[in-house]
Order: structure tokens, then C-alpha cells, then sequence
């Protein structure tokens, strides 16, 4: 099966005057459609990066390399005109916060109509048709009452169904969402998890999920990639994943999972400062400050990803599968 996403090592640095911090470091990875991916990590490991650069919405200051490819179109050299067919027609996006994505004086129906039109040259009736019926895709009850409605009227979790459907009016090949239901409560997060879950497999989409919440990993993703300071540090299937991390990181951040109705057990802290400079690569592991497995050569060695089972772990002494 071809992909709908291939991401070649893909590197991004932001120079912060005269300096440069590296945010992803060399990350490759590819879905296939109807598969989801997560990228998982904690908070400042680069996640939002590489979804800002699939959809080329980094800030000047950024300096990216390598390659993505979607659907057999290379999407870096791309003009600004060209890209416009990329973003929302191949790749869709759906952010975390959807009632500060909405646009609060337009109805949601509308909202919806809009994209569709612009996305696929759409005439106002036939638009208006298609946003009901998209509305009703994602799950909204009366779909013609509620499309009458502004954002103030609608739930979180309702809103997130409105932006789902504003992200599918280009007919996506790939959806990226960036921390889908982080902004819901729990039970809410459940309803729109098992939504992308319907969607992935009733429009044979690939979802790049990215996500700092393990939970929605195990829930939702078919493979995950653990990302580190800028860098992929374990990639396989979530079930091996959960069931064998061979990175220290991985593992750490299992054991920092909320168990159900259990305590949480202490959380990891932000990771800042990345990589001093792109022209000096990192010459050691950059999780051995934080690693109860350290040894000498990880403050000498920089690790390169080998593989594990079905997937890798870039890490000098990782676990060992059992
Ligand atoms: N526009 C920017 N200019 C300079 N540095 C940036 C910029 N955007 C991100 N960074 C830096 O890049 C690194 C990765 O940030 P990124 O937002 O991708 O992480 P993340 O894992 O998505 O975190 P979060 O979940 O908090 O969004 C961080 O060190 C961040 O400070």
C-alpha cells in the first residue's frame, strides 16, 4: 500500500539571536492510509514542529531540511500557491483549542460551507448541503438546527466536531491533529477519539496524532513514535510499545502515566533547551542527565536508532525485549 505521508529526516532549528536550537533532529517516519500514528512526548520535544512543518506553517526564523512527501508530492520546494492545494485538500489539520479556532460571529454551518467551497470549488446550495451532511458525519445530532448556531452555543466537544468537519471538507488523504482532546473533559475526549477512530477507517485517511497523553496513544494509535529533545528515541506497534519500552524514556514516562484509579505518579518536567547549534550536532545521548540507567559512554556517544522487534530505539544500552 503506498503512503499518504512520508517524513524523511526531517531536521528544524529556530535561530534565537545567533543561536540556534534545534526542535527535530533528523525524524523519520511514514502512514500509510488508514493507520494512525502518534507522536508522543512531553511537552517542548518537538511535536507541534513537525506538524507546523508537514503543513509549512513555521515561522521564517526556521530552518528546516529534509524531506516530506505527500501522496508522491514532494510538499518542501512548494510556492505559497501550490501549497494551498496541499493544506486542507491532502492534509487537514484539527488543533487543540476548538472554540478559539472557530471564528465566533459566523455559524458553524457556515464555517464548514466556507471551507468546502474554497477547498472544492463548491456553489453556495451544493455547499450547503455538503456542510449538513459533513456535520452529520462528525456525530452532530439535528445537523441542520445546530449549523443555524454559533460557537458560543455549542459544547467543547461539539466545537471539536464542527473543526473535524471543517478539517475533512478538502477530502484529506492525511488528518494531523495536534492534542485533539486535551482542552475536553474525559468523558468527551472518549466520544472524539472513537470519532477519528471512525473516520480513520469509514475514509481510509491517515491521522498523525500527536499527543503528550499515553492514554490516547493506547486508545487510538496503531504505531507510536516517543520523541525526546527534538529526536525519535523509540518507534514501533503501541501494543509492543506498552508491553516492552526499551528506552529509558519510554519507560519513564509509562511509570508516569496515570493508572486508572490510581494515583499519578510524579510527572516528568519540561525538557528546555534542546541542541546548542545545527552545526554542532548532539555528541551524547541527550536523555543521560535524566536517566536512571546512565553510563560512561552516553555523555560521549550519541546514539543512532537500531531495530527492535518491529520497530527501533535509539538508546547505547536499551532494555532488552522480554
Ligand atoms: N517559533 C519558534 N521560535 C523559536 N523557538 C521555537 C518556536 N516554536 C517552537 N520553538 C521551540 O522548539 C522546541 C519544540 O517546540 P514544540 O512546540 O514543537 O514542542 P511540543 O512538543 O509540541 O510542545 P507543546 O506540547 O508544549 O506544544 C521548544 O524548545 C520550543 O521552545
Amino acid at each position: 500500500m503506498s503512503e499518504t505521508l512520508t517524513v524523511s529526516e526531517l531536521s528544524v532549528a529556530f535561530r534565537r539571536g545567533g543561536r540556534g536550537t534545534c526542535a527535530v533532529d533528523g525524524l523519520s517516519f511514514a502512514i500509510a492510509p488508514g493507520e494512525v500514528l502518534a507522536l508522543v512526548g512531553e511537552s517542548g520535544c518537538g511535536k507541534s514542529t513537525v506538524a507546523k512543518a508537514i503543513l509549512r506553517l513555521l515561522p521564517r526564523t526556521a530552518q528546516t531540511g529534509g524531506s516530506i512527501v505527500v501522496e508522491g508530492r514532494e510538499v518542501t520546494g512548494l510556492s505559497e500557491r501550490e501549497l494551498t492545494q496541499v493544506r486542507g485538500r491532502k492534509v487537514g489539520i484539527v488543533f487543540q483549542e476548538p472554540i478559539s479556532s472557530l471564528n465566533p460571529v459566523v455559524s458553524v454551518g457556515r464555517q464548514v460551507e466556507e471551507s468546502l467551497r474554497r477547498h472544492r470549488r463548491m456553489r453556495r446550495r451544493e455547499a450547503g448541503a455538503a456542510a449538513v451532511a459533513l456535520l452529520e458525519e462528525v456525530g452532530i445530532a439535528d445537523p441542520e438546527r445546530r449549523a443555524r448556531e454559533f460557537p458560543h452555543q455549542l459544547s467543547g466537544g461539539m466545537c471539536q466536531r464542527v473543526m473535524i468537519a471543517i478539517a475533512l471538507a478538502g477530502d484529506p488523504r492525511v488528518l494531523v491533529a495536534d492534542e485533539p482532546t486535551t482542552a475536553l473533559d474525559a468523558t468527551v475526549q472518549a466520544t472524539i477519539l472513537e470519532l477519528l477512530r471512525d473516520l480513520v477507517a469509514r475514509r481510509g485517511m491517515g491521522l498523525l496524532l500527536i499527543t503528550h497523553d499515553l492514554g490516547v496513544v493506547a486508545d487510538l494509535a496503531d504505531r507510536a513514535i516517543v520523541m525526546y529533545a527534538g529526536r525519535a528515541v523509540e518507534e514501533g506497534d503501541v501494543t509492543e510499545l506498552f508491553a516492552r519500552p526499551r528506552h529509558p524514556y519510554t519507560r519513564a514516562l509509562l511509570a508516569a502515566t496515570p493508572t486508572p484509579g490510581g494515583a499519578t505518579r510524579a510527572r516528568l518536567t519540561e525538557i528546555d533547551g534542546i541542541v546548542p547549534s545545527l552545526a554542532e550536532p548532539a555528541t551524547s545521548c541527550s536523555f543521560a542527565e535524566r536517566c536512571t540507567r546512565v553510563r560512561a559512554d552516553c555523555h560521549r556517544k550519541r546514539p543512532e536508532p537500531a531495530r527492535a522487534g518491529r520497530g527501533s530505539v535509539t538508546c547505547l544500552h536499551p532494555w532488552e525485549g522480554s
